[in-house]
């Protein structure tokens, strides 16, 4: 069941350290004190790692958004009704999103994808890739089966081989589901061994009865399926997401495209983890863009031992801060290609 993952797990390659190296050089070279561009510098000596270019680019860029529905809406544990998932997958492909506009600024393509979206959309863009009408309520079982958590995770390898050959530089992700900070923390919970106190938020804006209730809700969705932390695809299946299989997906497939994928906010961290379980060379791949006001964002980087660029007090989801990043990675790309060394400058400093 699980032979395309594997196959796609295996073409995960280690990065070009000497790529690395001769950028890092390079970058030492150009005119400017060593280091003085900070992560801008990090990020140019990771994507050399990753294409074994010392001059990378971020030319072609695709936004793949993962859409889904959460039976554990039902519990009210949201701010807002299931029925905004829709709304806002509309919106989406109708260019009237905070993504839409970001996208437009960033030159990035957006991609939106059904995974499992509670009503059919009836929309020429929209990419139907439905595998269930949500999931089912994680308080009372498991949020889906273990196929339909792999056929999940197979959706997003898919959709990320196809940017590749369609000859992305590279791919960001990002979702909507309402109620997915839900299932999102169970799985942070399980997979960070953190308390359910450490990783749950507020999500979409809930007021402190709901918040203590969704508590509640995550610590009995733990208890009542009880997933195997070190079984990426038991947990998904347990604690759900056909959108965060859909991410973990799109990660594994960037990183098996030897493609930087950039992740967006807490729900997108919680698909990277479930991907550098299944293979942690995954974590060489990802580019974090900013740290969510969810407080269990913070510590799945600390997990992954990844550190974001951006700390915007965003907490949207739908891929904002990722495609927001690509301009500062961009922006780095274009230092170590267009700045002259101090050689080139005329003065030598030995
Ligand atoms: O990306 C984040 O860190 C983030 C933090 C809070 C909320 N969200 C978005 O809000 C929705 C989930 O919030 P909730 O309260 O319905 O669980 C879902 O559509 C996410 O995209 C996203
Ligand atoms: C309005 C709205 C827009 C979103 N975009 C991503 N998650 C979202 C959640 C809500 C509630």
């Amino acid at each position: 069941m699980m032979k395309r993952i594997n196959e796609i797990s295996s073409q995960i390659d280690e990065p070009d350290i000497e790529a690395m190296k001769k950028a890092g050089k390079r970058l030492d070279s150009l005119t400017k004190p060593p280091g003085s561009l900070g992560k801008l510098e990090d990020i140019v000596q990771k994507l050399a790692g990753i294409t074994g270019n010392i001059k990378p680019a971020v030319k072609n860029r695709t936004h793949l958004l993962m859409a889904a529905d959460h039976g554990v809406a039902d519990e009210g544990v949201s701010a807002v009704p299931s029925e905004v998932t829709e709304f806002m997958v509309y919106n989406f492909l109708e260019g009237g999103a905070a993504i839409n506009v970001l996208c437009r600024q960033a030159e990035t393509e957006l991609k939106v994808f059904d995974l499992g979206i509670n009503n059919d959309i009836e929309h020429e863009d929209i990419i139907d890739r439905k595998i269930k009408y949500g999931t089912d309520n994680i308080v009372n079982g498991p949020a889906m089966s273990r196929s339909e958590a792999i056929s999940s995770i197979e959706t997003g390898i898919e959709a990320a081989c196809k940017c590749a050959e369609s000859g992305a530089d590279i791919i960001s992700t990002g979702e909507m589901g309402i109620a997915n900070t839900t299932p999102s923390s169970a799985i942070a919970a399980v997979m960070t061994s953190r308390s359910v106190e450490d990783v749950v938020g507020r999500g979409s804006g809930i007021d402190q009865k709901t918040f203590e209730k969704k508590k509640e809700i995550v610590k009995k969705a733990i208890k009542v399926n009880d997933p195997d932390p070190q079984n990426s695809i038991e947990v998904l299946a347990d604690l759900g997401g056909l959108e965060i299989g859909g991410m973990t997906g799109v990660i594994l497939g960037s990183a098996a495209s030897s493609l930087p994928v950039l992740l967006d906010g807490f729900i997108c961290g919680v698909a990277a983890l479930l991907a550098c379980n299944i293979n942690s060379g995954v974590k060489d791949y990802l580019i974090p863009s900013h740290k969510s006001v969810e407080p269990g964002h913070v510590k799945i980087y600390q997990e992954m031992g990844l550190e974001p660029m951006l700390d915007l007090d965003m907490r949207l989801g739908e891929g904002t801060g990722a495609v927001l990043n690509i301009n500062q990675i961009e922006a780095a790309c274009r230092m170590i290609d267009e700045m002259a060394t101090f050689a080139e400058a005329g003065m030598d400093l030995d």
